[in-house]
């Protein structure tokens, strides 16, 4: 089974898993990612199920609207039972690096409101400590230089995210990535609160204090369904 068919499998957990625990007509968060795209596709199915959703970027919020599936804006939502995403690592106590689709403010703030995280992956995301997958950090343009030279006094090697056609990506909140390579992150949400307070930061990609609750890993002999 490739990663692909994988990823597929799990979205489709993901759904079963909403129809299984989320009353019905409920608003849920939706994730940003190739995983989170599968997981979209499926939700349409069985949209009649929920209210709506809050979406996590311009592009799942997109995706969603292309399916007829609600989008609320997230100042009008209070509290949402389950926020379902991907991951690009996950560790054995459900601490996270996200952010490879540089999506991971908006993400972070639909997982605050969120009594659940379910975290969709296939096995290849699962490591014993973070920071193989460089971490996402976005950062107020301004800021650039002066976060990354901290990065480096952290033995961190930050590298400014670019898109294909090498021009700067900019994020939805009009911001910048660093993609710090060369942590080993032994204490996911001391570094979590570590990094959020240099100014400029605006989000860094360590999901600790908002770890996963569930994780559904996909692997070849089937979905492993793991409680935190
Ligand atoms: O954090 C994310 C986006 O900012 C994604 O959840 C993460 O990058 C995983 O993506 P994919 O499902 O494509 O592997």
């Amino acid at each position: 089974m490739n990663q692909n068919e994988l990823k597929q499998q799990v979205a489709k957990k993901a759904v079963e898993y909403v129809l299984n625990n989320v009353a019905k007509d409920q608003i849920i968060g939706v994730g940003t990612g190739s995983t989170a795209d599968l997981f979209i596709d499926e939700l349409a199915k069985v949209k009649s199920h929920i209210k709506g959703t809050i979406a996590s970027s311009e592009r799942t919020k997109a995706r969603l609207e292309s399916h007829g599936i609600a989008v609320f804006d997230v100042n009008d939502v209070v509290s949402v039972p389950v926020y379902v995403d991907g991951a690009d690592e996950i560790d054995p106590e459900g601490n996270m690096i996200k952010g490879g689709g540089a999506a991971h403010t908006r993400e972070k703030i639909c997982a605050s409101i969120a009594d659940e995280f379910v975290c969709i992956a296939d096995a290849s995301k699962e490591v014993a400590i973070l920071g193989a997958f460089p971490l996402p950090i976005e950062v107020v343009p301004l800021s650039r230089e002066a976060v990354a030279r901290q990065m480096r006094e952290l033995g961190g090697n930050p590298i400014w995210r670019m898109n294909a056609d090498g021009s700067p990506l900019i994020t939805d909140n009009a911001c910048h990535i660093l993609d710090v390579h060369g942590l080993h992150i032994t204490e996911p949400l001391a570094l979590e609160i570590q990094l959020t307070i240099i100014p400029g930061v605006l989000t860094v990609g360590i999901f600790a204090q908002n770890a996963a609750d569930v994780a559904l890993i996909a692997a070849a002999d089937g979905v492993n369904v793991v409680n935190f």
